[in-house]
């Protein structure tokens, strides 16, 4: 019964291949393109931001809110990596892990932000060599006491170090990461500092910043090992006034020390787009880092959806031909669902995006814009929308020996039934 699914499959395969090959697409190089564009998918949709710093710590001020009481979430190191691996089962591709410092396997005792050091992730680091993954890194400016209200931009020089500090012990785990693993790590520095109300003084704390993070990024680390990336944001739940690192700041910040920007789509205006920023962002600063989520509102971080942003995303990425400058990372966090089914989701209608955009009629597309024929340029951008990319996606399931279709559902029901209701 199977085979004969499995031989259904390769017969629209073909004929999928066909009705593409028409309009100069080739599906096989498509196939094998997608292959090999990893997606970083986030620790902390797997426990609603808690991380491992303490037994049943949980998520505390940064702006940022995980909503939700789905049971059976990730309590420790173990149980986090288990559902990764259940999760990454359902998803087709070999991807990458996108870990926040307080993940770290830190044996029951309390280590402090400025003391974590690359064996806190050593048993990460094993993980993901046996997966031949690799991974991304974030320092944590967020639930803890001293980033209650600000972190490298506090007037109290004290403060200050103490989380500059942390961002340099990020750095050296982000370097052991990409040793390691054999593929540079992208460390993402992002601070929830800001004002809830009508601050008068903008300048300074942008200016303690500004010095902050000059002092985290002063060692110079083997871009082959280390990438820098910094991510900007409008606002936050408490920070609607005023948000210290806004986009305009981590701009010129990363064009001037010619870091990775970090592009969130949940961090600008409601009705603004991240897709139109690449190639402007792409003249000025050698790679860009993406948080691929969706703004619902005040919330930044709803569970990835095929969007036309998403698909506008991808199609960027893959007509300006920068799938080595931008590093495709997720982030989103939902609590009120299954949360290994969210990862699933969104990593997957990530992976669909791609494909839609590697199977675009691109040659008649570029022909139709250069002759100024935009009534064909218009026609066939619609015509695409119904060509048989389903086909295509089913196909690569299968031979990435992933479910095909709605059929991983099935694979989190019971893995939610044998192991998340016991938690
Ligand atoms: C948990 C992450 O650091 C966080 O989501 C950050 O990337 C962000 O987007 C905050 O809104
Ligand atoms: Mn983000």
């Amino acid at each position: 019964m199977r085979a004969h699914h499995a031989e259904q499959i390769d017969a629209r395969y073909a004929l999928a291949k066909e009705q593409y090959a028409a309009l100069s697409v080739d599906t096989d190089a498509a196939l094998a393109a997608l292959r090999a564009i990893p997606v970083s998918l986030h620790c902390w949709q797997g426990d609603d931001v808690g991380g491992f710093e303490r037994p049943a710590a949980t998520l505390s001020g940064g702006g940022i809110q995980a909503t939700g009481n789905y049971p059976g979430k990730a309590r420790n190191a173990d149980e986090l990596r288990a559902d990764l691996d259940m999760a990454l089962s359902l998803i087709p591709g070999t991807h990458r892990l996108n870990l926040h410092a307080i993940y770290g396997d830190f044996g029951g005792k309390f280590v402090d932000r400025n003391a974590i050091q690359p064996e806190h992730f050593a048993r990460w680091i094993d993980w993901a060599k046996a997966k031949g993954m690799g991974m991304d890194f974030n320092p944590t400016y967020f639930s803890h006491p001293k980033a209650e209200d600000g972190t490298l931009s506090h007037p109290d020089p004290a403060i200050r170090q103490f989380w500059i500090e942390h961002g340099i012990a990020c750095r050296k785990i982000g370097e052991a990461f990409g040793k390691a693993l054999g593929t540079p790590c992208v460390t993402n520095i992002w601070i929830p500092d800001g004002s809830k109300d009508i601050p008068v003084d903008r300048k300074a704390p942008r200016e303690r910043l500004l010095a902050a993070l000059d002092a985290i990024l002063a060692e110079k680390i083997d871009r082959r090992y280390l990438l820098d990336a910094v991510e900007s944001k409008l606002f936050g739940i408490g920070s609607e006034s005023y948000v210290v690192g806004s986009h305009e700041f981590y701009m010129g910040y990363a064009v001037s020390r010619q870091l990775l920007l970090c592009l969130d789509a949940g961090h600008f205006h409601p009705t603004e787009v991240i897709f139109d920023k690449l190639s402007s962002v792409l003249a000025f600063v050698p790679e860009v880092l993406l948080h691929v989520s969706r703004g619902v509102r005040w919330d930044s971080d709803h569970v990835v959806t095929l969007t036309d942003e998403l698909q506008a995303i991808a199609q960027e990425i893959i007509r300006g031909g920068y799938q080595q400058r931008v590093h495709i990372g997720l982030d989103f966090f939902d609590a009120s669902i299954n949360r290994l089914a969210a990862w699933v989701i969104g990593t997957r209608n990530m992976i669909k995006a791609l494909l839609l955009a590697l199977l675009e009629p691109i040659q008649t597309l570029r022909v139709s814009e250069q002759n100024g024929d935009f009534t064909a340029r218009l026609a066939w951008l619609e015509e695409a929308k119904t060509l048989p990319v389903g086909a295509v996606w089913d196909y690569y399931c299968q031979q990435q020996n992933t479910p095909v279709g709605a059929a991983w559902l099935d694979a989190v029901k019971t893995y939610e039934r044998d192991v998340l209701s016991k938690r």
